[in-house]
This record gives structure tokens, C-alpha cells and sequence, in this order.
């Protein structure tokens, strides 16, 4: 039977007298690729600051991997497995690329401080270990090559990637994705979606993703779900999804017309 890593059930957040996001519920199985869609201010990243602890919920439960989360602080999250990139890219962009990765690494890893300084063989042997797990990483995102340019000279896309290597480089189970491909030409965003396939293969991850490319969302994810206006308004396989007509007016027939 397929164990559910991620449930929440029935969170509202109002923002004052804003119900930014009502009543959401999800249950996200092991090792699926789920996709949130919705037009611009229907709730999407509220639900990701949700899941991550920036906001706590009004009313409602978020369980990670059976334990309640909901309103606990970002580093307590990500230790129990749970990453995620931002919309606006959030890389130290004076730092080199692999620094970058080294720095998201550091976080669920305790070398200890006084061997960190006294070069102790543990902390070196760690630091070893550090360096080719953030290289494979950035091999895993076709990053590798730029691992010493500074982070700020990469094309957008790069950076884009370059924060799902960051978001990797914490040891998450469950990843949340946002607008992974904004920015990105049809090549690279074709390219983005079967690095996406196979780091979830690779490192045995669930996905939860917010986009706007539907060529991204519906050749990539398993089930999807619409917001609108802060509700679920539909559900489902993305064949499903392309078809409901009140998707199509709330949504996909606005996407289309913008893309
Ligand atoms: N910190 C906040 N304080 C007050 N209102 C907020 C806050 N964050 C979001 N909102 C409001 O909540 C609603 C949902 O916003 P949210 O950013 O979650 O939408 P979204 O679906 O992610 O939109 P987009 O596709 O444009 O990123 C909007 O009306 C927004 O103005």
C-alpha cells in the first residue's frame, strides 16, 4: 500500500480580513510528483509558506512524515525533510556556485565547531565528504562545469537549477518547487522536467510543485491540483485537469491565451 509522506487537512490562513487560503487539504503518497496550479494571488506559495513554517495556519494540520509541523521554525522543518526553492531566487550571489550548494549542506550536518577550527581529521573527512556530495549534486542539476563562476554571473535558468541543488544539498525527502521553470526557454524547461524525473528517481524524493508552464506540469506530474481564490476548485491526472471546464475558465484558458 502507497504510505503518504505529507497530509494536510484543512488549512485556512487568513492575512486580516483575507482569506488567502481555505480549507486545503493533500495527501502526498511516496514518491509522487504533485503539481498546484492557479492563477496569479490564488494561494499557491501561502500554501508553500504554509508547509514551511514562514506562516502558521489559522485553523487546520500539516504532518510530515506523521509528525505535526505546522508553525514550527524552517530549520525544524528541513531536518525533518522537507526543502524547498523560492519564486524569487534566494542564492548568495557572491558566492561560487559550489559555495552555494556547500552553505545548504552545511545545515543538517554538525561537524562540531571546535574540530571545525582545530582542523580536527572528523571535520576534514567531513568536509571531504561535503565537497563531492554538493559536485554530485550539481552534476545530478548539469552544473558542475560552472562549480567556481560566482553564482550571480549564471544565466536565470542556471540560477533556477542551482537552487533546486541548494534545496537537495539539506537531505530532503519531501521537495516543494516553485516556479521551477519561470524564466526558462521550451528547450530548457523540456530539459528541467526530465532532471526533475530523475533526481526524484535518484535520491527517492516526493515533489509537490508550483508552475505556470502547463507543458511542465502536465507532461511532469502525477496529480494536480487547481487554486483559485484560495479553494481547490478541481483535482486530478493531468488529462483530467486539461479538460474540466471550470479549470479552463478559472485558469487554463487564461494561461493559454498568455503563453
Ligand atoms: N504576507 C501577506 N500578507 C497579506 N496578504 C498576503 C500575504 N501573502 C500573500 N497574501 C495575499 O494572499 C493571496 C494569495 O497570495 P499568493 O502569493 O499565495 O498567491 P499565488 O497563487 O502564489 O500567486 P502568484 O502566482 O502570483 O505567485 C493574495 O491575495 C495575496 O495578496
Amino acid at each position: 500500500m502507497a504510505s503518504s509522506i505529507l497530509e494536510v487537512d484543512k488549512v485556512t490562513k487568513y492575512f486580516r480580513g483575507l482569506k488567502a487560503v481555505s480549507d486545503y487539504s493533500l495527501t502526498l503518497e511516496k514518491g509522487v510528483i504533485a503539481g498546484l496550479i492557479g492563477p496569479n494571488g490564488a494561494g499557491k506559495t501561502t500554501v508553500f509558506n504554509l508547509l514551511t513554517g514562514v506562516f502558521t495556519p489559522t485553523s487546520g494540520t500539516i504532518r510530515l512524515h506523521q509528525q505535526d509541523i505546522a508553525g514550527q521554525r524552517l530549520d525544524q522543518i528541513v531536518s525533518l525533510g522537507m526543502a524547498r526553492t523560492f519564486q524569487n531566487l534566494r542564492l548568495f550571489t557572491k558566492l561560487t556556485v559550489l559555495d552555494n550548494v556547500l552553505v545548504a549542506a552545511q545545515i543538517n550536518k554538525d561537524y562540531g565547531f571546535w574540530a571545525a577550527i582545530a582542523g580536527l581529521p572528523s571535520f576534514k573527512k567531513g568536509e571531504k565528504d561535503l565537497r563531492e556530495r554538493a559536485s554530485a549534486l550539481l552534476e545530478d542539476m548539469g552544473l558542475l562545469h560552472l562549480a567556481d563562476e560566482l553564482s550571480g554571473n549564471l544565466p536565470y535558468g542556471d540560477q533556477r537549477k542551482l537552487e533546486i541543488a541548494r534545496a537537495l544539498a539539506t537531505g530532503p525527502r519531501v521537495l516543494l518547487l516553485d516556479e521551477p521553470a519561470a524564466g526558462m526557454n521550451p528547450r530548457e524547461s523540456q530539459e528541467l522536467t526530465e532532471t526533475i524525473r530523475i533526481i526524484r528517481d535518484k535520491y527517492d524524493l516526493t515533489i509537490l510543485l508550483i508552475e505556470h508552464d502547463m507543458h511542465v506540469v502536465m507532461n511532469l506530474c502525477d496529480n494536480i491540483q487547481v487554486l483559485s481564490y484560495g479553494e481547490i476548485i478541481a483535482e486530478g491526472k493531468p488529462a483530467d485537469i486539461r479538460s474540466n471546464q471550470q479549470v479552463i475558465e478559472a485558469y487554463l484558458g487564461r494561461a493559454a491565451a498568455n503563453a
